[in-house]
């Protein structure tokens, strides 16, 4: 993280908020999200891991191509 300078906030979301940062060297800008671990976050060695409710029904993306056709 102290590779990084805050430029500004990029707004907040369901799961944490969103910043611009760059990078003190390179100068190079990148979006970082900063999500609260709390009690649904699982890390392993390799993988951060979202534990979050199960929403049975499909694909949402389907059911509004199938709500356009009808
Ligand atoms: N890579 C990015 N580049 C630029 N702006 C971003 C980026 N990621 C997030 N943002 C901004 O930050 C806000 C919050 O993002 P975040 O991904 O936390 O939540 P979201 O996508 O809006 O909602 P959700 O939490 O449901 O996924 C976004 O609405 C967007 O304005």
């Amino acid at each position: 993280m102290e590779k990084y300078e805050l430029v500004k906030d990029l707004g907040a979301g369901n799961f944490g908020v969103a910043r611009l940062l760059r990078h003190k060297e390179t100068r190079e800008l990148v979006a970082m999200k900063d999500i609260e671990r709390g009690l649904k976050v699982v890390l392993t060695p390799t993988h951060l891991a979202i534990v979050m409710e199960y929403t049975a029904g499909g694909e949402l993306f389907e059911r509004i191509c199938s709500a356009d056709l009808q």
